[in-house]
């Protein structure tokens, strides 16, 4: 297994590209299934959590072909499917994968997905993407491990409220009501930019799709889909862009960042600017420069437009090293503190009470072996390392790889002292 060997103590400076959105990506990568046309994204960023996905394309029969030339660019021919299931081996590997069973159940009447179970964040049921496939007319059963999904002969529009916001769940529902036959109605949908990303590329492809960027999503279902006219672009990938926002807060440094959309990330950068962080940001770009310790900053997660759970682990990792104590509650997922301990390791003063770590800032980590946990809990220990006096070594970095496209590539490219040490 990886490691990665952090030297902290360096600022930041330069230029870094933020890759595409995962988030976006994985769903999108999905939602070619609904088409026999080859569908075309670009800006599909080298994620293990994107060969994952063609892996489980590719167990259902669907061929993929990345251009050689630009590899960002991933075409997806869903014309010949051959099997109707995504297994428990791949699906335990990757929890977006219940990400086929929409599409499926919509194009083809009939799937059998694995359940994903829980994970390191949190317990995750999928009971809100099943109640709503229910209410769409689908006839399921769950055994064995696996949903078994029909729908005869096909989905029917439904009016549609989930328990809670959930992203996936909106994503699963949304894809499957666009070849449902009349209107459904999405009442609570998530609202995350890779939501009002996959309408984009859904609406390109044909779908009648109204209320993008709202919580009440509104859809007319078609006969059929067909490939976009132009390769769909995915968006920025907000949480990487944040990821970096946060590593220059807690190193200090200036660098910008090409190819991300502030506009996406409006809470994380105020609760930055609050921590003394100078943020600037154009159409395209992201400035962040940093020449003092951090001022601590108390935050809670939340659905979006509010602080994303998935930068949660990095911004506690500023608020280690910032000057008094921040607050950080955590109301997405049960479990999400699992870099506390580790964090602790480095030297951070962290006490957690239920959903809320209290965060007493000291002037300086010190390096250690640290185990990633989970994908931004390992970003959180990166962070960490950055500012650690002498050497951190972050273990289990598959989690990483999951998520970030060669993410210690990019770090040295801004002065970083990081290595990845092969197994
Ligand atoms: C691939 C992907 O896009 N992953 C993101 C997605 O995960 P994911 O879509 O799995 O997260 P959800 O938005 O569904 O989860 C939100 C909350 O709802 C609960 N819930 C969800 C569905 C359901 O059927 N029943 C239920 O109880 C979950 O356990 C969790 O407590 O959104 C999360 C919240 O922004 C992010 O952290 C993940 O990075
Ligand atoms: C929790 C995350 O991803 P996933 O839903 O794929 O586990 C994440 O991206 O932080």
């Amino acid at each position: 297994m990886d490691k990665l060997l952090i030297r902290g103590g360096r600022t930041l400076q330069g230029e870094v590209t933020i890759s595409g959105a995962k988030n976006a990506a994985l769903p999108e990568l999905c939602a070619a299934l609904l088409t026999a046309e080859p569908v075309t994204l670009a800006n599909v960023p080298g994620l293990k959590d994107v060969s994952t996905t063609l892996k489980v394309l590719a167990q259902l029969g669907a061929t993929s072909t990345r251009d050689p030339a630009t590899p960002g660019i991933v075409t997806v021919d869903a014309s010949n499917i051959t099997s109707t299931e995504a297994t428990y081996e791949l699906v335990k590997t990757m929890r977006a994968s219940i990400l086929v069973l929409g599409p499926l159940l919509a194009r083809f009447g009939v799937a059998r997905v694995s359940l994903p179970g829980g994970c390191a964040i949190g317990s995750r049921p999928v009971d809100q993407h099943i109640k709503g496939l229910l209410a769409m007319g689908a006839e399921i059963r769950v055994e064995h491990g696996y949903i078994h999904a029909t729908a005869s002969p096909r989905l029917k529009g439904a009016r549609i409220t989930t328990d809670m916001v959930t992203v996936t769940g909106t994503e699963n529902l949304l894809m499957a009501a666009t070849l449902a036959e009349g209107e459904t109605v999405l009442e609570n949908a998530a609202q995350e930019p890779e939501i009002t990303d996959l309408v984009d590329l859904l609406i390109s492809m044909g779908a009648q799709i109204e209320g993008r960027g709202t919580s009440r999503l509104r859809l007319t279902g078609v006969e059929r889909l067909h490939a976009p006219k132009v390769p769909h672009q995915i968006i920025p990938d907000r949480i990487e862009a944040g990821t970096f926002l946060c590593a220059v807060a807690a190193a200090g440094g200036d660098v910008t960042l090409r190819r991300a959309d502030a506009s996406h990330l409006d809470a994380v950068i105020s609760k930055l600017r609050e921590a003394g962080v100078t943020v600037e940001s154009g159409d395209d770009w992201i400035r962040v420069q940093m020449n003092a310790r951090p001022k601590a900053v108390s935050f809670r997660t939340s659905e979006h437009p509010l602080f994303p759970t998935d930068m949660q682990a990095q911004f506690m990792a500023v608020n280690c090293i910032a000057e008094g104590v921040a607050r950080v509650t955590e109301t997405i997922f049960e479990n999400r503190f699992m870099h506390v301990n580790e964090l602790v390791r480095l030297g951070a003063h962290i006490a957690v009470d239920g959903h809320t770590a209290i965060v007493e800032g000291i002037p300086k980590l010190s390096g250690a072996t640290v185990m990633a946990t989970d994908l931004r809990a390992s970003a959180s220990l990166v962070i960490a390392g950055l500012v650690a006096d002498g050497t951190t070594t972050v273990d289990r970095i598959y989690h990483l790889d999951r998520g970030y496209d060669a993410m210690e590539v990019k770090l040295r490219g801004i002065g970083a002292d990081i290595e990845r040490v092969p197994a």
